[in-house]
């Protein structure tokens, strides 16, 4: 579904040019979820803003469904850090922004919005504006808006890095049966490993600047995950390998 290709990203700054990423090959396929962790500067936004079409490309390649990526297209979904929801819109009328850029909004598109706030728990909050909605609440309402438009892959860089620990561990179990549900083909960015472990079938690393990948790991669980998946020892044995494939590439810069 996705296939990156020898991509660079070369920024021009003040003090030379920075090369954010550096050569990467990386293949997604249909229904998959590959989650990409690295240190901080390492250039994964840079990476996922190049798979959105938000930034361009300074070398390589990147294919979605085959057809080379050249600005934002309804077939990605994006999901950012921070709920970037519009405050004087209602939640209802948030969920549709995308699609009323492209046309108007008619009966079938309200209900499938319903439909994707029932499915995370927000069906009370349609006509409620952003701020009355937890920080949480409102990246549930972030995840629906970025799936409105049925986008065939879901981008998401750190969705649930700004929330609580309580608050993250339930989006996770919902996300996965989200993901689960939908079909989607799923890319995330995280700082947190075990965030990463739980929810991704793959676990991808990235080095320090410039951003390469360093290694990749398959994670040994089906895609239907719950609370016991964290109690097998093979969840820890896998975030420590990951921990120590980053930090071993931290050490020698
Ligand atoms: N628009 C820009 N202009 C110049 N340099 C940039 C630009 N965007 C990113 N960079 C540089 O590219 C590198 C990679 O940045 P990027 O935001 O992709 O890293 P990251 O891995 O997502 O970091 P973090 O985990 O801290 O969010 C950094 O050195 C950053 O300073």
């Amino acid at each position: 579904m996705i296939h990156i290709e020898q991509v660079s990203k070369t920024f021009a700054s003040r003090g030379g040019a920075v090369l954010a990423v550096d050569r990467v090959d990386l293949d997604v396929e249909p229904g998959g979820f590959v989650a990409i962790v690295g240190p901080s500067g390492c250039g994964k936004t840079t990476l996922l803003r190049m798979m959105a079409g938000l930034e361009t490309l300074s070398d390589g390649r990147i294919l979605v469904d085959g057809d080379a990526v050249v600005g934002p297209s309804p077939k990605l979904g994006v999901v950012f850090q921070r709920p970037v929801l519009l405050e004087w819109r209602t939640i209802l009328q948030n969920l549709l922004l995308p699609i009323e850029l492209r046309r108007r909004p008619n009966d079938a598109d309200r209900e499938n919005a319903k439909r994707l706030l029932a499915m995370v728990g927000l069906t009370d909050f349609a006509d409620r504006y952003p701020r009355e909605l937890s920080g949480g609440m409102q990246q549930r309402a972030s995840i629906c808006r970025a799936l409105i438009a049925d986008p065939e892959v879901i981008l998401l860089d750190e969705p649930f890095g700004a929330l609580d620990a309580l608050t993250r561990e339930h989006l996770h179990l919902e996300f996965n049966e989200l993901w689960r549900s939908t079909g989607k083909t799923v890319v995330m960015i995280t700082h947190d490993i075990p965030e990463a472990v739980f929810l991704a079938e793959r676990v991808v690393v990235m080095g320090p600047r410039p951003g390469r990948i360093i290694e990749t790991f398959d994670v040994p669980f089906g895609p239907e995950r719950d609370e016991r998946v964290q109690a097998d020892p093979r969840f820890g044995q896998l975030v420590l390998r990951i921990r120590e494939s980053l930090e071993a590439k931290e050490t020698t810069r």
